[in-house]
């Protein structure tokens, strides 16, 4: 349905990304991701026929799009860009309205089928408690489902989005991409989105594109290429760790304040304890936890210290002892609330051994502040 072919794009033939070969069909959404400047709205103005290719075509159907006159592309490709817009007293139907422009006469003239248009596309963004409503009074995430609705009334095959969520608080982001979610499979529509939140872009996108240094770095179902090196040089991070199982990023283990803790947990007993301590740079131990334990995932992840065993295995004699070797090099040990099956009465083992050994036992209790309490007291 739509696809580019050795396309580069920039400005004034300065190209900023180049060989670009994408393809989306109906009812698929690609998700555009890279870092700042690197040039992911350059592409959605090319694809959108803003911007002339410097080499190559975008292909829409079988048509070469910067071929298409402006009224016929409007019919199959509605835009939605990042920029906040100030459209003067217009209420929310006013401004759907004029997603029907490429079906009205000269006039402008609006028959009842574009009314039953306008309110439908308000309905398919819950935002039909806004038509009346002036749109300079509305917030970020209202305004942001109006300018998806004036698309939608363009009747397109394809959406293009320039970052939808920028503006966005937390539940405004997830709705707004539980929306496009819904939008691809109910009407069918291709969605090309650029977006900086990888959490969610993994969440919706069939497609991502990632790109870097002017070309694309890798292309593909997320599943599949979203693995934490790619992402990890993404962003050239170096203090954080993509975790590709979990999908989002955790603070890697700089430790600056050399304060030795050790924490018994598992089952996800341990991730808040496990983030708290890192943001707050101790040195972080933990086991034994099973290779597939969610703490273990997490704590892999900081590039914290983990003993741990395969999956399903009893603790080993020679995992506890390590365990047991790093707990006594510790300051201070934290036992969580972690669920107690057969391979956890060794942990409780381990804390009893603890405090034989004269080392301070913290039993947490579920909240941070009191932990951090405690813990400032010892320290
Ligand atoms: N109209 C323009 N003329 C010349 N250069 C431009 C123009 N618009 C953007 N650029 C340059 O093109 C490069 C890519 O910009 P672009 O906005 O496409 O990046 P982006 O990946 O969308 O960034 P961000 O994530 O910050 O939104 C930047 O170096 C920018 O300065």
């Amino acid at each position: 349905m739509l696809k580019t072919e050795n396309l580069a794009v920039g400005y004034n033939k300065r190209i900023i990304i180049d060989n670009i070969n994408l393809e989306i069909k109906e009812g698929e959404i690609l998700a555009i991701i890279g870092p700042n400047g690197v040039g992911k709205s350059t592409l959605l103005k090319c694809i959108a026929s803003y911007l002339d290719p410097i080499k190559g075509v975008v292909y829409l159907d079988s048509n070469v799009i910067h071929k298409l006159k402006p009224s016929q592309l409007a019919k199959k490709m509605a835009v939605v860009l990042t920029e906040r817009v100030n459209p003067g007293n217009l209420t929310g139907f006013d401004i759907i309205a004029i997603g029907r422009h490429p079906y009205t006469d000269l006039f402008g003239r609006l028959t009842e089928k574009d009314k039953e248009i306008i309110i439908e596309s308000a309905r398919a963004v819950n935002a039909l408690h806004l038509l009346e409503k002036n749109f300079f009074e509305m917030s970020d995430g209202e305004r942001q489902k109006i300018m998806i609705a004036r698309a939608l009334a363009q009747e397109p095959k394809v959406l293009i989005l320039d970052e939808p969520t920028s503006f966005l608080d937390a539940k405004h982001k997830i709705e707004l991409t539980l929306l496009l979610r819904k939008l691809a499979i109910e009407k069918n529509l291709a969605i090309v989105v650029t977006i900086h939140d990888i959490e969610l872009a993994l969440r919706i996108a069939d497609k991502i594109a990632l790109i870097k240094d002017g070309k694309i770095i890798g292309y593909g179902h997320p599943e599949d290429i979203m693995d934490k090196e790619t992402v990890n040089n993404l962003y050239d991070l170096k203090s954080a760790n993509f975790n590709e199982e979990i999908g989002y990023f955790e603070l890697k283990n700089e430790n600056t304040i050399v304060k030795k803790v050790f924490v018994v947990c598992g089952g996800g007993s341990g991730a808040n304890v496990l983030r708290y301590l890192v943001k707050n740079r101790y040195k972080v131990y933990c086991g034994v936890l099973h290779e597939n334990d969610i703490d273990y995932v997490i704590a892999k992840t900081m590039e914290t210290v983990v003993v741990s065993e395969k999956p399903y295995q009893p603790i080993s004699e020679e995992k506890f002892n390590e365990a047991l070797k790093y707990i006594k090099m510790c300051d201070v040990v934290i036992e969580t609330n972690f669920p107690i099956g057969e391979i956890n009465k060794l942990n409780l083992k381990l804390i009893g051994l603890t405090k034989e050994y004269g080392k301070k036992v913290i039993k947490f209790s579920g909240k941070i502040k009191e932990l951090n309490k405690q813990l400032l007291s010892l320290f």
